[in-house]
Order: C-alpha cells, then sequence, then structure tokens
C-alpha cells in the first residue's frame, strides 16, 4: 500500500511524510519545490512537476496506478494571504485546478481516499469565542475562498464517484517536529519574531487595542507535529470506509494571546528584548480558536503538545537554519 502525498516537500507535508516513513509505508511525492525542499522528503519516490499544469491530470493518474496508490494526502497549494490578495487569479487556479487534477486523477485510476489541507481562514472573521465547524464560513480573502471552494468540489466529487475525504481546517500552525524540518518561511508570528531576536530587534505586536484579555490578538496554536498525527489518523479511518463528518476542525481549543506567545518566545530564547507595539495590520480578525471537539469524536484524535513545546521545538529548528540565532 502506497500514500501520495501532494507538496510533501513542504513544511507540514514533510512532517507527514516523515511520520509515513516511520509507519514503513511507502510514500510517493509531488512537489513543484517552488517553495518546498527536497532535502525534506527523505528516501520516497519525488515527482517534480506542478500539479496544476494541463497534463498533470494524466500524470497523477498515471503515477497513482504504477504505485498502487490506496490514498491520497493533498497539501500542494499556495497559501500567503496577502500574496493571494494581489493575484487572485493566480491563487484560483494554483489551489482549485491543482485539486480539480489530483480529484480527476483519483477518479481515473479508482484511488479512494482524500486528506485534503483546509484552513481556519475559511470562517473570516467569526464573531464568536470558539468556532465550531457548523459556523457559518465568510472566508475575506482569495486565499481563505479557495480552501472554501475546495472544501466545496471534494464533497461534490465524493458524492459522484464515491470518493472517501476528510478535510482538515487547520489553525495557526507552529513548531518542529523534527529539527530538520523546521518552517522555512518567516510569514506568520513565531518565525517572525525569532527573526526579530536574531537581529536584535524588538519583536512587533500588532494591535494592542482589540477586545481581547490583555488587548491583543487570540489564536490557536497546533504544533505542526500533532497536526500532521491528525492527518494519519484521518487516512487510518478513511481506510476503514467514509467519514459522515468530513469537515474537521484541527486546533487545540485553547487560544493565546499574541503578547502571550511573544513572552514564552523571550523566555524560551533567554532574550531580554522589550516587544514593541505598532498598529493594527489590516483583516486580522481578533480572535479564532477551534472547538476541537468534532475531530476529537470522530477521530478520537487530541493535541498532545503545548505552547511551550510549540516555541521550543520551533526555536532548535530555526537554530539550525540560522546558527547565528543562538549567539544573539
Ligand atoms: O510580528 C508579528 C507577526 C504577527 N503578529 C500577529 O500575530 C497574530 C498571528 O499572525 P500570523 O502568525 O500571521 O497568523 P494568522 O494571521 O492568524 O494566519 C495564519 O493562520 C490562519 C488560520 O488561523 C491561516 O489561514 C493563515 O494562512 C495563517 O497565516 C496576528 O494577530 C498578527 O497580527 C504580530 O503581532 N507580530
Amino acid at each position: 500500500m502506497s500514500t501520495l502525498v501532494t507538496g510533501g516537500a513542504g513544511y507540514i507535508g514533510a512532517h507527514v511524510v516523515r511520520l509515513l516513513q516511520e509507519r514503513d509505508e511507502r510514500v510517493i511525492v509531488v512537489d513543484d519545490l517552488s517553495t518546498g525542499d527536497a532535502d525534506r522528503v527523505g528516501d520516497a519516490r519525488l515527482e517534480q512537476f506542478d500539479i496544476a499544469a494541463p497534463d498533470a491530470r494524466d500524470r497523477l493518474a498515471a503515477l497513482m496506478r504504477d504505485e498502487h496508490v490506496e490514498a491520497v494526502i493533498h497539501f500542494a497549494a499556495k497559501k500567503q494571504v496577502g500574496e493571494s490578495m494581489e493575484r487572485p487569479l493566480w491563487y484560483y487556479r494554483q489551489n482549485l485546478d491543482g485539486l480539480n487534477n489530483v480529484l480527476g486523477a483519483m477518479v481515473d485510476a479508482g484511488v479512494p481516499s482524500v486528506v485534503f489541507s483546509s484552513s481556519a481562514a475559511v470562517y473570516g472573521e467569526p464573531d464568536v469565542p470558539v468556532v465550531t465547524e457548523d459556523y457559518h464560513c465568510r472566508p475575506i480573502n482569495p486565499y481563505g475562498q479557495t480552501k472554501f471552494a475546495g472544501e466545496w468540489l471534494i464533497d461534490a466529487a465524493a458524492r459522484a464517484h464515491g470518493l472517501r475525504a476528510a478535510k482538515l481546517r487547520y489553525f495557526n500552525v507552529a513548531g518542529a517536529g523534527w529539527e530538520d524540518l523546521g518552517d522555512p518561511a518567516v510569514l506568520n508570528l513565531v518565525p517572525m519574531v525569532f527573526e526579530r531576536i536574531t537581529r536584535g530587534e524588538a519583536p512587533l505586536i500588532f494591535g494592542d487595542d482589540y477586545p481581547t484579555a490583555d488587548g491583543t490578538c487570540v489564536r490557536d496554536y497546533i504544533h505542526v507535529y500533532d497536526l500532521a498525527d491528525a492527518h494519519l489518523a484521518a487516512l487510518d479511518r478513511l481506510h476503514e470506509g467514509p467519514l459522515e463528518e468530513s469537515t474537521l476542525n484541527i486546533g487545540t481549543g485553547t487560544g493565546y494571546s499574541v503578547r502571550q506567545v511573544v513572552n514564552e518566545i523571550l523566555r524560551v530564547t533567554g532574550s531580554d528584548l522589550v516587544p514593541e507595539v505598532r498598529g493594527r495590520r489590516a483583516g486580522d480578525p481578533p480572535q479564532l480558536i477551534a472547538d476541537s471537539s468534532r475531530v476529537g469524536r470522530v477521530l478520537g484524535w487530541h493535541a498532545s503538545h503545548d505552547l511551550a513545546d510549540i516555541v521550543t521545538s520551533a526555536w532548535s529548528g530555526w537554530c539550525v537554519r540560522h546558527p547565528e540565532a543562538r549567539r544573539a
């Protein structure tokens, strides 16, 4: 039995690839390496191409038949909110044509199961303290829209072609399951603060006048290792049969404010820099926390790492790639 992982050379995908390899499962990775890194996939077979290209459906189907693929874990997509605002047509093409090709190839090759990377971005700016999967989805940027549309596409394909699917809505992912698999991008709070500290600059807090306990934005931070583990739980469950509730929040159910995260980073790194408060960043909802009860019930999965684990592991990974950081 083998599993095809699209985007397996990326930050989250590489964690899933490694977990599958630890279970001695055969893994095939398709990645265009536009942001991924071939070194991250270990001894998995790596095919380098763009899944949104016109011939990708046929290439994917041939690979699935050739490798007797039983399931697909689909990560390959564009994921930057700001970039999606500037290049919406490209985001829709990459994320939805890519998914369309993956689903089409599954139908062609008779592959039954797919685990899809969705995002809490589908909710937009929820005005509830904790978000359940049934909360209305009103994504506020093209990135979130492609994830929401992707969920619809999967549901329609599942109904028409008998596919089994799990759609995982990730909350704020951080940390490193292995030191060499840390997040290489500097696009989110944890790596952005690491970068500032490494340069000897004060960490930035975007807004402290939100309607939250300390005035800074609250998020549900999920360790990338826990997230990868959730994919394996979904995969194992799909091998048994279709899921009745296939849309699942992947978070911890606990929120931390930006100030709490920054303070934890200062503690772990031993930095005495004083955070600097700037104005609000456009488009940030004050609070985004998962109701994670459904995934507990459906998959028996719960996060097992806390904020300290996330920051400590992320810092180890950061220092592997930025040796100068330890001396900062
Ligand atoms: O130097 C920084 C960087 C970020 N922030 C704040 O930290 C919070 C978290 O920001 P970030 O890590 O960029 O994550 P989000 O904007 O919450 O978005 C992430 O989490 C979403 C799901 O919750 C995904 O949809 C997005 O793709 C992913 O980037 C926000 O309030 C930011 O304004 C700061 O105050 N200072």
